[in-house]
């Protein structure tokens, strides 16, 4: 068979940017976007690509069909005759959650639906998470006698450690005003009204000066886990720096000039 004749590779996530915002969808309904190699590889594509785009000031990362993600790939994980001897997801999964985590762009999770396990992780590191009241979450982790470990690094930083204790420990489902309450989403909404609170977080974000909301959601991240007294101090510092940065002065000259902020870098 030449290149011609070559069937269209089948792609399992798809991106685009609109008006300041990268869409990127896992788009593997028939396994329920479960994280395969190839869906991992190419999130990890799409994820860098949003990344490098001057242009791209918020991300969104949805999914297709009535789950959002089903965790790691199952079907892979099985170790027939002639398969890997290794757990294929752990090789990209963790600095996928990473990239999200550490994203200095703020990455919104749309969840069109239900999530599992490994999804959960993906869900704990996208700073905003949306979900249809209908969906339903579950750690199903110890039920099929493995650990849900490496989701724990996001996962843990966003539960409630009772919840976090209770749900991880028993594989139980629970609903998404649940998972609402216990931190895992910030918001669960009627299933109409879920592209609408999206387009509201993302128009929220658009607004900001971009090194002010990198900074902040780097400081959401760590600042917790800062002694007092540095705390009071780097962040004082940090607070000068921007009172005197060409951003802080444009958004302030800008509230006094009673117009929109340009957040086009300037010189100071
Ligand atoms: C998600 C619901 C509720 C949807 O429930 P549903 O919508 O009723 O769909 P379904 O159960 O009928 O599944 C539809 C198709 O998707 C497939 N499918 C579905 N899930 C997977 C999967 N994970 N891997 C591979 N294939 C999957 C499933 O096998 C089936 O394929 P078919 O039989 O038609 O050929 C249900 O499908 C379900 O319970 N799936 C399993 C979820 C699960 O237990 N995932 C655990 C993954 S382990 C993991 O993520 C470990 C990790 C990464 O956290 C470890 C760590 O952090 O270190």
């Amino acid at each position: 068979m030449n290149a011609v004749d070559e069937p269209p590779v089948e792609r399992l996530v798809r991106g685009e940017v609109s008006g300041g915002i990268a869409t990127i969808t896992l788009d593997s309904p028939r396994n329920r976007n479960a994280l395969s190699v190839r869906l991992l590889g190419e999130l990890r594509d799409h994820l860098d690509r949003a990344l490098a785009d001057d242009g791209v000031r918020v991300i969104v990362l949805t999914g297709t069909g009535p789950v959002f993600c089903a965790g790691a790939d199952l079907k892979e994980q099985r170790l027939g005759p002639g398969a890997a001897k290794d757990a294929p997801v752990t090789a990209s999964f963790p600095e996928i959650m990473r990239v999200i985590w550490e994203s200095p762009k703020p990455v919104i999770c749309r969840l069109n639906g239900t999530a599992r396990a490994g999804g959960l992780g993906l869900v704990a590191a996208c700073d905003f998470a949306v979900a249809p009241d209908t969906a339903s979450f579950a750690f199903t982790e110890v039920r099929l006698g493995v650990v849900p470990a490496m989701i724990s690094v996001t996962v843990l930083r966003r539960l409630d450690p009772r919840a976090a204790a209770e749900y991880l420990m028993t594989g139980e489902t629970f609903d998404a005003a649940r998972a609402q309450e216990i931190g895992l989403l910030t918001r669960a909404v009627p299933e109409a009204d879920l592209d609408r609170t999206v387009a509201h977080y993302a128009g929220m974000l658009l607004r900001g000066g971009p090194e002010a909301l990198a900074l902040t959601k780097r400081l959401v991240r760590t600042v917790p886990a800062m002694p007092l007294e540095e705390g009071m101090r780097r962040m004082a510092e940090l607070s000068a720096e921007r009172f005197t940065s060409a951003e802080g002065q444009e958004g302030i000259a800008a509230f006094m000039e009673k117009r929109p902020a340009s957040w086009v870098p300037r010189e100071a």
